[in-house]
């Protein structure tokens, strides 16, 4: 291993925490301390990777796409010895210049000016779950009548699934997540149901299982005019089936867990409901529905003060960053007053999140056709964590709503 003489590594402390262990995933937050406190790198023993959890080094990771590139898998699994569990994504776990086009691609698709004409559809349809929801009763679970339902309304339509098999989509995401952490249980739960799952994913990605109207046709489209070729286009629309979903689930539940538990909070965006754009990113700074990736150093690589060997993982700590006192002031607290700009929620850099701009629309949708009726709510009764190797989620978020 070659160390420029000029800068001797510091030996990283180690730790033989399990990022991936249920006690973990039920609550993160201890050990998201402790890696922040231990230093700017910390080399975890169990995994043979070097982890980050302070702002800054997540940052430079995340933007240093030429020293910790995507290409050999944002996950655990060394694509450079390993066979990953399906084609690599010609975005996530791609680099410049392959990475490019798709991108561009993707970018006008999800951009938010192509997002103008769902507004208005997305917000009526909003109403509509809303009232469904309240007319059953003051007192429902979050998780299965509106961040499990919302999503699955309106996003399958806007990239042109086919009715039949949507029901497919979570646990395909949900298996999909669990693949970048290590074969756990998690992992060992999904593999019964991969082949088919995939199956019938790839099977949506075809030109004609879309309709002629949705993100699905303009990426077809695009490939029509060259932009990219047409073998990269089913591809690019399995992305969105794939990151598309379950995040914006988990990502509404942590709005509405957050708003819950903070009641000022919600009487703020209930006199602004412009504040659901804040509330929405805070959330997602706040609950980082998306935990972590995972990056390959590309040579004896520095960060940190640390030499990070050649081929090396670095797992990056997207959540851990989003609660560094080093970052944010008074970062542990839900606070719509803040700006959460800068937060790592949806990642930095090249591979920051292209359908952002997408969960922020769905999440304003909800969150204004609650605002209008609701004068307050509160959680009313013990919550569930969904355990997930990527993913900061909710199985049940039981809240009580108090009618305007
Ligand atoms: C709360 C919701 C969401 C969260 C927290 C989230 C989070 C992220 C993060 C952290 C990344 C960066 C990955 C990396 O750096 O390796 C990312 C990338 C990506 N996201 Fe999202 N995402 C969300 C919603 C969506 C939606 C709705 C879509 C599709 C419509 C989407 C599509 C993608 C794609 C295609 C990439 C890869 C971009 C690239 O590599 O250039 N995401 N997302
Ligand atoms: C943020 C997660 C994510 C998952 C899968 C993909 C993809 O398959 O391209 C992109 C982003």
């Amino acid at each position: 291993m070659t160390v420029t003489p000029e800068a001797p590594a510091i030996e990283a402390p180690t730790s033989d925490v399990d990022p991936f262990s249920h006690e973990v995933l039920e609550d993160p937050m201890p050990m998201h301390e402790e890696l922040r406190e231990a230093g700017p790198v910390v080399y975890l023993r169990r995994y043979d990777i070097y982890a980050v959890a302070r702002y800054q080094e997540v940052h430079a990771a995340l933007t240093d796409w030429q020293e910790f590139p995507s290409a050999d898998g944002v996950g655990l699994s060394n694509f450079r010895y390993e066979k990953p569990w399906r084609p690599p994504s010609l975005l996530l776990e791609a680099d410049p210049p392959r990475h490019d086009a798709p991108r561009r691609v993707l970018s006008k698709i999800l951009g938010p000016r192509a997002l103008r004409k769902l507004r208005e559809d997305w917000f009526a349809d909003a109403e509509v779950l809303v009232d469904e929801v309240l007319s059953n009763g003051p007192e429902f679970d979050a998780v299965e009548s509106l961040s499990s339902v919302f999503p699955l309304r309106v996003f399958p339509d806007a990239v042109g699934l086919l009715p039949d098999g949507r029901e497919n989509l979570l646990p395909y995401g949900d298996h999909a997540f669990n693949a970048f952490g290590p074969a756990n249980d998690l992992v060992a739960k999904g593999e019964p149901r991969v082949a088919e799952l995939a199956g019938w994913v790839g099977s949506r990605c075809a030109r004609e299982a879309l309709t002629d109207d949705g993100f699905g046709a303009a990426i077809w489209a695009a490939s029509d005019r060259g932009e990219i070729t047409p073998q990269q286009a089913p591809l690019v629309v399995r992305s969105l089936l794939t990151a598309g979903v379950d995040t914006t689930v988990h990502g509404i539940s942590a709005v509405l867990y957050g708003l819950a538990t903070h009641p000022e909070e919600w009487q703020r965006l209930r006199a602004n409901p412009a504040l659901a754009r804040v509330a929405f990113d805070e959330a997602v700074r706040w609950e980082s529905p998306v935990q972590t990736f995972f990056r390959t150093a590309n040579r004896d690589v520095q960060l940190g003060g640390t030499t990070v060997p050649d081929g090396k993982k670095v797992l990056m700590f997207l959540a851990a960053a989003n609660r560094d006192p080093r970052r944010w002031e008074d970062p542990d607290r839900f606070d719509l007053t803040r700006d959460p700009s800068g937060h790592v929620g949806f990642g930095m850099g090249i591979h920051q999140c292209v359908g952002q701009h997408v969960a922020r629309l769905e999440a304003e949708a909800v969150l204004h056709a609650l605002a209008r009726r609701v004068e307050s709510f509160e959680v009313a009764g013990a919550t569930r964590r969904h355990h997930n190797n990527t993913l900061r989620a909710f199985d049940s978020l039981p809240l009580r709503m108090h009618l305007a």
